[in-house]
C-alpha cells in the first residue's frame, strides 16, 4: 500500500517542463527530545530557469532550512525534491553528491574560500571535484569567469589578499564554474556595504540569466528582494 501511493505521489510532482527544480511537501523537524523544533510543515515550491526568486520572513521562519534541503546538504523527514528528473530527498548520498556538483552552485553570506588559494585555484576546485575536464580546460574555464566578475587582473591574488567585495565575486564565479542548473544564495551581500551588495547582486542575476540558472536567493534586504522577479515570504516554516 505504501508502495503504490508512494508512486503516485511521485507521478504526479515529477518537474514540470520549465522547472529547474521543485520541492513537494517538504517537512524539516531539527533538534533532540524537548528542544525538537518543527521547521517546515510540507512547503512546497518550484524555480524556472533564468527566474531570481526572493525568499523572505523573519529569522527563524525557516528559509535558511529551506534552501539547505533545495541544495541536497540536508534530508527532509517528508517530502520530495527533484533536479534532472529524479526525486534527490531519498536518493543514496552517491546520487546527492553526483547532482549536487553536477546541478548546484551556493553562494554564502560568508564566502567559503580558500584563504591559502589563489582566485583562481578556488575557482577550479568544483571543477576538480566533477573530474570531466583537463587543467587547461580548467584554467581556462577559471580565467573566463574571473574575467566576467571584474577580476581577470587578479586571478593569481591569493583569495586572503582580496577586498570583501572581491572574495564575494571569486564565489560567485566559483559557483558557476560547472555550469549549475540551480544558483542557490543565503545572504549572499548580507557582508557587503551597499555599493559591493549592488555590485555583487547585479554581477550574480546578470550571469545565471545568460546561462539560464535558476537563482534562489534568501535575503533579509528588502532593496535586493524588490529586485527579483519573485518574492516568495515564509512565515512558521510554510510560504505565505
Ligand atoms: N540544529 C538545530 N536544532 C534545533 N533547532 C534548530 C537547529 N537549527 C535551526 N534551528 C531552528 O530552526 C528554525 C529555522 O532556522 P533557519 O536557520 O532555517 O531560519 P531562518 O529563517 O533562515 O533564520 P535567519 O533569517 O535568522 O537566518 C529556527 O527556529 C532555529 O532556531
Amino acid at each position: 500500500m505504501k508502495g503504490v501511493s508512494q508512486n503516485q505521489s511521485q507521478a504526479s510532482s515529477a518537474p514540470r517542463s520549465g522547472e529547474s527544480i521543485r520541492c513537494e511537501r517538504l517537512v524539516r523537524y531539527l533538534g533532540e527530545g524537548e528542544g525538537r523544533v518543527h521547521v517546515l510543515r510540507e512547503v512546497s515550491f518550484s524555480a524556472a530557469p533564468s527566474t531570481v526568486t526572493a525568499i523572505v520572513g523573519p529569522s527563524g521562519c525557516g528559509k535558511s532550512t529551506l534552501l539547505y534541503l533545495l541544495g541536497l546538504l540536508d534530508r527532509p523527514e517528508g517530502g520530495e525534491i527533484w533536479i534532472g528528473g529524479k526525486n534527490l530527498a531519498t536518493a543514496s548520498d552517491e546520487q546527492r553528491t553526483q547532482t549536487r556538483n553536477e546541478h548546484i552552485g551556493f553562494v554564502f553570506q560568508f564566502h567559503f574560500l580558500m584563504l591559502e588559494f589563489t582566485a583562481l585555484e578556488n575557482v577550479m576546485i568544483p571543477m576538480r571535484k566533477l573530474g570531466r575536464l583537463s587543467v587547461a580546460q580548467m584554467t581556462d574555464r577559471a580565467k573566463m569567469l574571473l574575467e566576467a566578475v571584474g577580476l581577470g587582473a587578479k586571478t593569481h591574488r591569493l583569495a586572503t589578499h582580496l577586498s570583501g567585495g572581491e572574495q564575494q565575486r571569486v564565489a560567485i564565479a566559483r559557483a558557476l564554474a560547472n555550469q549549475p542548473s540551480i544558483l542557490l544564495a543565503d545572504e549572499p551581500t548580507g557582508n557587503l556595504d551597499v555599493k559591493n551588495s549592488t555590485v555583487v547582486f547585479d554581477l550574480m542575476t546578470r550571469l545565471a540569466r545568460e546561462h539560464g540558472q535558476a537563482i534562489v536567493l534568501v535575503t533579509h534586504n528588502p532593496d535586493i528582494a524588490q529586485r527579483c522577479d519573485l518574492v516568495r515570504p515564509m512565515r512558521d516554516g510554510v510560504f505565505v
